[in-house]
C-alpha cells in the first residue's frame, strides 16, 4: 500500500508506482513522475510502448494493477486510482480535462459547439442560459472558432475545429490539468500548427499543467518541458525536451529521434 504524501511535498500529480497489466501483458510498468503547475510533460515512445495505457490510468478511466495517482485537488490530495466514482465523476468533470484523438469520443456530436461547450458547466450547476451562452461564445473565441458557429453541430466542423472545440469543452471549467492523447493526430500539417498555436497560447495564459501522448516529435518539442521516452511500458529515458531530443542518451531514444522507430 502506498503511502500519501503529505499536502505541502506533494507537486499538482505525483504518479507512484503505477503498473497495468494485461494478463501477462504489460500496458506500463513502474511509473513514477511529478507534475508542477504550468509544466507540461510530453510522453513519446513508438506503437505498443505503453503511452495510451499510462494516461488513461492516470485520467481515472483505466484501474491500474498496482500504484497510485496523487492530485492535488481542491477536494485535498486524493489518489485517483481509490477514489470512489462518485468523486472521479465530479474531479473528472472540474478539475481534470480529457482531449482525445477522435473528437466524435469527447464531443457530442448532435449537439451544438455552445452545448458542448456548456455542458461541463451545467453539470457544475450553472443553469442561467445566458450566462452559459456567453460563456461560450468567450471560448469559442480562444480556441479561434468563429462565434457565429455557436449553434453548428461538430458534425459540421473541420477535424482541426473540433479538435479546438474538444479542448475549449475541457477548459470552460478551468482544470487543474488537461491530459491529451494524440490531439494533432490525423489532422494536415497547417491545421496541426493551427491547433498547437491555439494550444500554446492557453498553456501561457492559463498557467496550464499538461500531460501529452503524442508520437509527434515536432510537437513535442513544440508544447513540451520535459519528455517521458516509454518502451515496453517503461519509462527509460527522461528530461528536458531539447535535451532528449538533441543529445538523446539510450540507443532506443536515438532511434526513435532519428525516425528510424516508427512512432
Ligand atoms: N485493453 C487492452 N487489452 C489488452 N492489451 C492491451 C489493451 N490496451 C493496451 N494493451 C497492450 O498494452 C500495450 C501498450 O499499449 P498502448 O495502447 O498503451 O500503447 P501506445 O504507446 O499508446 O500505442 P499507440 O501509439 O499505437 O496508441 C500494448 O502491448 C497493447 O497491446
Amino acid at each position: 500500500m502506498t503511502t500519501m504524501p503529505s499536502k505541502n511535498i506533494l507537486p499538482l500529480l505525483k504518479v507512484k508506482n503505477l503498473s497495468k497489466f494485461f494478463g501477462k501483458r504489460v500496458g506500463c510498468y513502474d511509473i513514477n513522475f511529478e507534475l508542477s503547475k504550468g509544466e507540461v510533460i510530453g510522453i513519446v515512445g513508438e506503437s505498443g510502448s505503453g503511452k495510451s495505457t499510462l494516461l488513461n490510468c492516470i485520467a481515472g478511466k483505466m484501474p491500474p494493477t498496482n500504484g497510485a495517482v496523487f492530485f492535488n485537488s481542491s477536494h485535498g490530495i486524493i489518489d485517483l486510482c481509490q477514489s470512489d466514482e462518485a468523486l472521479l465523476r465530479k474531479i473528472s468533470r472540474t478539475q481534470t480535462g480529457f482531449v482525445t484523438q477522435n473528437s466524435r469520443d469527447g464531443l457530442r456530436m448532435g449537439i451544438s459547439a455552445g452545448g458542448n461547450i456548456g455542458e461541463r458547466l451545467m453539470a457544475n450547476g450553472m443553469r442561467n442560459y445566458k450566462q452559459i451562452r456567453n460563456i461560450a461564445l468567450e471560448w469559442l473565441k480562444k480556441v479561434e472558432i468563429d462565434p457565429e458557429r455557436i449553434d453548428d453541430t461538430p458534425e459540421t466542423f473541420s477535424g482541426g475545429m473540433r479538435q479546438r472545440l474538444q479542448i475549449a469543452a475541457n477548459l470552460v471549467t478551468e482544470p487543474k490539468i488537461m491530459l491529451m492523447d494524440e490531439p494533432t493526430s490525423g489532422l494536415d500539417v497547417s491545421v496541426q500548427a493551427r491547433l498547437i498555436d491555439v494550444l500554446r497560447k492557453l498553456v501561457t495564459r492559463l498557467n496550464l499543467s499538461m500531460v501529452l501522448v503524442t508520437h509527434d516529435l515536432a510537437v513535442a518539442r513544440l508544447m513540451c518541458h520535459r519528455l517521458f521516452v516509454m518502451k515496453n511500458g517503461k519509462i527509460i529515458e527522461s528530461g528536458l525536451s531539447d535535451q532528449i531530443l538533441d543529445d538523446p542518451r539510450k540507443p532506443y531514444t536515438q532511434l526513435l529521434v532519428s525516425s528510424v522507430l516508427t512512432p
